[in-house]
């Protein structure tokens, strides 16, 4: 029954009635009874077909096609199971030429006869196995009735009808892919495997010559195709209702000869076993696919492929790059087609740590161009907002041109009197109100000299005035050099010279204090001069003016001298330009906002402009002079503090005013993120002596500190100090640096690096603040003048240094005789000539005034007994811990060893 198809399936797929498939049926000499009646495969497909297309083979030789077929089919189901693989074989390839032979034959070739119809086909398979002319012509006549029946011509005009009509089973691809192993392969229940090669058949036919390597490699897809419904029916015909487009569009005439040999399971056997070639040739054609890349194979073809176009890239001989001036390792390497390691290894070799993120500095750059021998070029990674560059390009309409007042920076050694004379300047008494009398943070005033103003600049430091030069911000004309009549010269004088003569500005030499009794301008000219700071009056360059900030003596001709100095220099201006200044102070004032205090280098500055300082930016909301008087604009070389900006600025920032907000938010914006970008890669790259240094340690130890202060010029000029106090052994490491008060993520900051302090300058820790410091153990000191803060450190740092171990001489004694005693060891008897000697203590034996040995005396007698210790001018017995190498006319010097305690500035 199961390999039947009922009445009213072949109905359903016909598209017809039941009683319209017997009538057919009967017109074919198909007798059914009912709906329920049951035919072959190959009747139910001559029925369909006939009524669907009104022809049938059947209906010219009925009766021989019935009762052949159903011959057939006998010996298709019943011999099947025991199909061998090598007749099928031999079969397939004996019959390549005829295929409709091929399939007599691998019909025919199944081994177990069991109906006596099938008698000859069975004569078949025995002459196969042993050769006999009779069985043979048995076998051959069988063929032959066999082709007849199947009348094959008829069968070919009929081809294109047949497409549309699908096997719902043969739709498993797996089974086409595999067809040896398919037929070679006896299952019992043969019929439904005998199913499934037969709707291959019909499949491959319907589907026009789709190779099965399609079907192999979309089997998903082919199932979807088909609608496969009741499967434990696996023999349902299933018509596919295809519209009449698809089925004249269709080509036919290939599938024509595939669909005819379909009735004996053989026509996809010879398909499938010629199938197998365009297969593998798919295979091959999958495997040479890759060949037309440089035939690998396809599972490593991209790796190499990528391989191959990589070294290919690196084949491309770079010899020049432009890098940005911030570049790392990675960047430089990526821009001169090297790896990364390479460029790290360059380094490694000259000693010098990197990793693939560290910024490369301009030496390291240089040195990696020639040895790379490729021409490296820097570019300015903030090209694109250099607002100082784009303001300097701008034309210059001389015609507004004014003169302007000279801006003066004040310098000197501590104490030597700066803000006393700039106060006795302004007329001002500044500095009795400031803690400790010390100038802590960057002021500027301007003052009027017989109707000509001058700016002065008070710094906390030389190296705050550096860093603001640094920074671009070249606000100053003239330098003052203060040094105190009665002091001279002092290290930090010398400092200043360099500072100032690196500035290029002409120099002013103010020698205070004149009005003291210990006054000698002599001896400071000739310490200056030895400078190469020579005297006008001694043939030299530079005027020394003989001031006293306590009672005047001297300041209008410091004056004048600054105006003739600033007459030389012809500072001109335009007023009516586009504002260009300088920060030269800035705080975060609580209710104000970042309050910058700026001068006026260019232009002037005017209530609501749009200005940018380096990374900040704002529409200045109001502007207060250097009385703290509210003024609607700044003129060229006056200094006031300036409202608006967005945050508070560096010193030492250049402000340029924009012609829009938009402008100077996104000049400021990106220059912000650029540098946070730069802060948070800081390289922390070490060379390598340092590294072993380090290494050989725990030598170097670090004092790591937060400082925060209340305005920016203290905190430059504390972290400058800071960085300054160190030596081999220990040094401060500033963490961080900023301006305002101590915040809880100080404390935060401060708890992950262990051993941290945070020192506040002119700020204080408020509520929570103290609280979580106390509970987290973490220190905060506050200070207002900078000198206490400084020494703090330093007492820090120095009980961090190793303590010294100093020798201290106790005494001399000469051997004048020696004794040895057995067991015991040579004893000295010595005369004390110096000092005493003292026992347990250590000693060392001169011999002709060079130290022989030191180690520590055993014992210590005079006489026969003990002594501790033994004076000048007395005899003794003196014994060696394990030594008795002593001769008369050695000197024992004794010595004791204290442990000194060190401070930094030892
Ligand atoms: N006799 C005398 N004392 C002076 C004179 N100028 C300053 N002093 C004193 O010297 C000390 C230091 O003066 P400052 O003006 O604070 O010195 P400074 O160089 O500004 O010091 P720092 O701000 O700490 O760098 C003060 O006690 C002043 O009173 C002077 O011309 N004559």
């Amino acid at each position: 029954m199961s390999d039947k198809v009922r009445v009213y399936e072949i109905a359903e797929e016909a598209g017809a009635s039941s009683s319209d498939v017997i009538a057919k049926a009967k017109d074919l000499n198909i007798e059914l009874k009912s709906a329920q009646s049951a035919v072959s495969y190959e009747d139910a497909e001559e029925i369909a077909n006939y009524i669907m297309t009104g022809k049938s083979s059947k209906l010219q030789k009925k009766e021989p096609v019935k009762v052949k077929k159903a011959a057939v089919k006998k010996v298709i189901e019943e011999t099947k199971v025991e199909a061998t693989e090598t007749k099928v074989e031999e079969k397939v390839v004996d019959t390549k030429v005829e295929k409709k032979t091929t399939v007599k034959k691998v019909g025919i070739s199944k081994p177990k006869p069991v109906e006596t119809e099938v008698s000859p086909k069975e004569d078949i398979v025995e002459a196969k196995k042993a050769p006999e002319e009779k069985v043979e012509k048995e076998a051959e006549s069988a063929k032959k009735v066999d082709d007849a029946d199947l009348e094959v011509p008829k069968i070919k005009k009929i081809i294109p009808k047949r497409r549309g009509l699908k096997i719902v089973k043969k739709k498993k691809p797996r089974e086409v892919e595999a067809p040896k192993v398919e037929f070679n392969t006896p299952v019992a229940g043969a019929p439904k495997k005998q199913m499934k090669s037969l709707s291959e058949i019909l499949g491959n036919n319907n589907e026009e010559k789709k190779d099965l390597a399609e079907v192999k490699s979309k089997p998903k897809k082919e199932k979807k195709k088909t609608n496969v419904r009741a499967q434990d029916h696996g023999k349902r015909l299933d018509v596919h209702r295809k519209t009449p487009d698809e089925f004249s569009n269709s080509t036919d005439s290939i599938l024509g000869e595939e669909v005819f040999l379909l009735d004996l399971g053989l026509a996809d056997k010879s398909k499938l076993l010629e199938e197998p070639k365009p297969q593998n040739q798919n295979k091959q054609s999958r495997s040479s696919r890759p060949a037309a890349f440089g035939n690998r194979p396809q599972g490593l073809k991209r790796g190499k492929r990528k391989k191959r176009f990589k070294r290919a890239e690196e084949e491309v001989e770079i010899t020049d790059v432009t890098i940005p001036e911030e570049c790392r390792v990675y960047e430089f390497a990526e821009a001169c087609g090297k790896t990364a390691s390479e460029v790290i290894s360059v380094l490694f070799g000259l000693g010098m740590l990197v990793t693939k993120n560290d910024f490369l500095k301009q030496d390291e750059l240089e040195i990696l161009g020639e040895e790379f021998g490729i021409e490296v070029t820097v570019r300015d990674a903030l090209e694109d907002v250099n607002y100082v560059e784009e303001y300097a390009d701008e034309d210059i309409d001389e015609t507004n041109y004014v003169t302007r007042p000279p801006v003066v920076t004040i310098m000197g050694h501590v104490d030597h009197g700066k803000t006393s004379l700039l106060d006795k300047i302004r007329s001002a008494k500044v500095a009795s109100g400031e803690a400790g009398g010390i100038t802590q943070h960057i002021s500027a005033y301007t003052v009027d000299q017989n109707g000509q103003k001058i700016t002065f600049v008070d710094t906390p430091g030389h190296a705050a005035f550096s860093a603001m030069r640094s920074r671009g911000a070249d606000v100053t004309d003239i330098i003052i050099i203060v040094v105190a009549a009665d002091d001279g010269v002092k290290p930090q004088t010398e400092e200043v010279i360099s500072h100032a003569k690196a500035s290029g500005c002409p120099i002013i030499v103010a020698v205070n204090k004149i009005d003291k009794e210990s006054a000698n301008m002599d001896m400071v000219k000739a310490q200056m001069a030895e400078r190469e700071m020579t005297p006008v009056d001694w043939g030299g360059d530079v005027e020394f003016i003989g001031v006293s900030a306590l009672n005047g003596t001297g300041i209008d001709d410091l004056l004048e001298n600054i105006l003739i100095q600033s007459e030389m220099l012809e500072l001109k201006a335009d007023p009516t330009a586009k504002v260009k200044g300088a920060v030269v102070e800035s705080l975060l004032e609580k209710g104000r906002g970042p309050v910058a205090t700026i001068i006026v280098q260019n232009g002037t500055l005017k209530v609501g402009d749009n200005i940018v300082c380096d990374t900040t930016y704002g529409r200045v909301k109001a502007i207060t002079n250097d009385q703290g008087k509210p003024v609607k604009e700044l003129g060229l070389s006056e200094t006031g503090n300036v409202l608006g900006l967005n945050d508070v600025p560096v010193s030492g920032a250049v402000m340029v005013a924009q012609d829009s907000e938009k402008e100077a938010r996104e000049i400021a914006t990106t220059r912000a993120e650029h540098a946070r970008a730069k802060e948070l890669s800081k390289s922390t790259k070490v060379t390598l002596e340092e590294m072993s240094g380090l290494i050989a340690e725990g030598k170097i130890k670090q004092l790591p500190v937060i400082i925060k202060a209340d305005v920016g010029g203290s905190l430059e000029a504390i972290k400058g100090s800071l960085e300054k106090i160190a030596n081999e052994e220990v040094k401060v490491k500033v963490i961080h640096a900023a301006v305002g008060g101590i915040t809880e993520s100080d404390l935060v900051l401060a708890g992950a690096s262990e051993g941290c302090i945070i020192l506040g300058f002119n700020v204080r820790p408020t509520g929570s603040v103290k609280s979580k410091a106390k509970a987290d153990g973490v220190t905060i000191n506050t200070y207002t003048i900078i000198y206490d803060l400084l020494d703090d450190v330093k007492d820090a740092l120095s009980g961090m240094m190793s303590a010294v171990i100093r020798e201290e001489n106790t005494g001399q004694a000469e051997v004048r005789d020696t004794f040895v005693v057995p067991k015991v060891g040579t004893v000295a008897g010595c005369l004390v000539t110096d000092g005493k000697v003292i026992r347990g203590g250590h000693a060392r034996i001169i011999r002709d005034g060079v130290v022989t040995y030191t180690g520590k005396i055993s014992s210590l007698k005079r006489f026969k007994d003990d002594a501790k210790e033994v004076a000048n001018g007395y005899e003794c017995g003196i014994m060696f811990d394990k030594f008795n190498d002593i001769k008369v006319g050695d000197f024992i010097e004794t010595f004791i060893q204290i442990e000194e305690k060190v401070s930094i500035d030892d």
